[in-house]
């Protein structure tokens, strides 16, 4: 395929988003299944176009004075590849697949509103309602911040430190071009996507299949480190989903002492029990029946909160999700999240920590939480954030955002990460 059928199938998939208002990743599949004879790296261009189209959605609709998916999909194209309206219509000229050129009234609209005139809001590529919410986390920051949200991601690893080193999984992955995070200790990292490629299947990997590390963004590999969770500890990770905290708590844990991975929805926990066994995780157990832990009130060194969330700090993953939260949403997550902590308190003993983390950026997902529980919980008080940051990240830990008594705000904008916060508070 060329530019223009890439374009026009961008097009087509941008608009079944819409109408069927579904998520991008199932609508591009979708489309892979009903187009076969689409290569590999069509797809790839094509997913690239459809994310792109969905990160640059205000700038693109600023432009062109629409939202429609043409504009939004052009929009995205121009702004990637720093094309102009006649660049662009020469690139796509005599290519029977490409949608209509760009007319001249869409260039006049172009040519009107210059992205360097845009207002606030459009180059924070934002939806409107949560300006106010990205001013109030991010004070003057906020456009920088929120315009570092809507960049392409890079692909992070983890390195599992039960079965393998650093160095030894670099080598494995020397042809990705992978290399060293900057922050997390066992981090990896290859690069965004440039152009019109994409990532390599780094799952396809024997490493990956030998246990050797695992996807995880560098800012959740940070807030596992934070936790401290540390050998022989008795650990319960009360939201474990798939497992990406408890994993790495349990290599920091050298296999030693106990994790409790919980999850009120059982079917969340399905992947963990294969991820455990490729990782060689010895000393983690999955918990769906609440009942189970009965046992464990008042007894844990540390209990984790992976909190339910919005997910605003993954936009950048996920641009899609950021379009379809609602204000309804944000409250709901709000109520369970201070259900969830209150529970999930009981079980910390005195002198042990409860971590609270969300991958939100919204305060009211962060500080008003960790502040509400601390005021309705006196006997919890939070531990030093700064000398936290520092035990682990010594010199680095001014990138992150740190608020004594809230917490630790990582952004794409300060610590090129997905956007973290996490929270310890300790029972006295
Ligand atoms: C952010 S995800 C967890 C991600 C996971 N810790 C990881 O690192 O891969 C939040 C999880 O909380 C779970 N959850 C939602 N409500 C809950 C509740 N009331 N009690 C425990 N877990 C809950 C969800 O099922 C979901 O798996």
């Amino acid at each position: 395929m060329r530019l223009g059928g890439r374009l026009a199938a961008a097009i087509e998939i941008l608009e079944d988003i819409d109408r069927r208002y579904r998520p991008a990743a199932e609508a591009l599949r979708d489309w892979g299944l009903s187009h076969r004879f689409a290569g590999s790296k069509d797809r790839a261009a094509i997913g690239n176009l459809v994310y792109d189209a969905l990160r640059r959605k205000r700038s693109a609709a600023w432009m062109f004075q629409e939202e429609s998916p043409r504009a939004l999909a052009f929009g995205a194209l121009m702004i990637e590849a720093g094309h102009d309206p006649e660049a662009l219509n020469g690139a796509l000229a005599e290519d029977n697949f490409a949608p209509a050129l760009i007319s001249g009234e869409e260039a006049d609209r172009i040519a009107a509103h210059p992205l360097g005139e845009a207002p606030d809001g459009v180059r924070a590529e934002c939806p409107e309602w949560c300006e106010p919410l990205l001013r109030r986390a991010w004070g003057d920051d906020w456009v920088a911040e929120a315009a570092a949200l809507a960049e392409r991601p890079p692909l992070d690893m983890r390195v599992n430190t039960l079965k393998a080193t650093r160095e030894k999984v670099a080598k494995a992955l020397a042809r990705t071009g992978v290399y060293e995070s900057e922050l997390a200790l066992q981090g990896l990292r290859i690069g965004p996507i440039e152009g019109q490629g994409r990532h390599p299947n780094v799952q396809a990997e024997p490493a990956f299949q030998k246990g050797w590390f695992e996807v995880q963004d560098e800012g959740s590999q940070i807030v596992a480190t934070l936790t401290e969770a540390a050998a022989g500890m008795q650990v319960l990770d009360y939201c474990a989903g798939a497992g990406g905290k408890s994993l790495a708590m349990s290599a920091a844990m050298g296999n030693t002492g106990q994790i409790q991975a919980f999850d009120a929805e059982k079917q969340r926990l399905a992947p963990i029990f294969e991820r455990l066994k490729r990782a060689g995780c010895r000393n983690v157990q999955a918990v769906a029946d609440q009942e189970v832990l009965a046992a464990h009130e008042g007894r844990l060194d540390l209990v984790v909160v992976d909190a339910p969330c919005t997910g605003a700090g993954t936009w950048r993953r996920r641009p899609d999700a950021k379009w379809r939260l609602g204000e309804k949403q944000l409250e709901q997550r709000q109520a369970e999240q201070a259900e969830i902590l209150r529970r999930a308190a009981r079980f910390v003993r005195s002198g042990g920590r409860l971590a609270y983390i969300t991958c939100s950026v919204f305060a009211e997902e962060n500080d008003d939480q960790v502040r509400a529980f601390l005021e309705a919980n006196p006997d919890f008080r939070p531990v030093d954030h700064e000398a936290l940051c520092e035990r682990h990240f010594s010199g680095k830990a001014a990138k992150a955002r740190i608020d004594r008594t809230t917490g630790i705000a990582l952004s794409p904008g300060r610590t090129a990460t997905d956007g973290f916060h996490f929270a310890a508070l300790e029972r006295v």
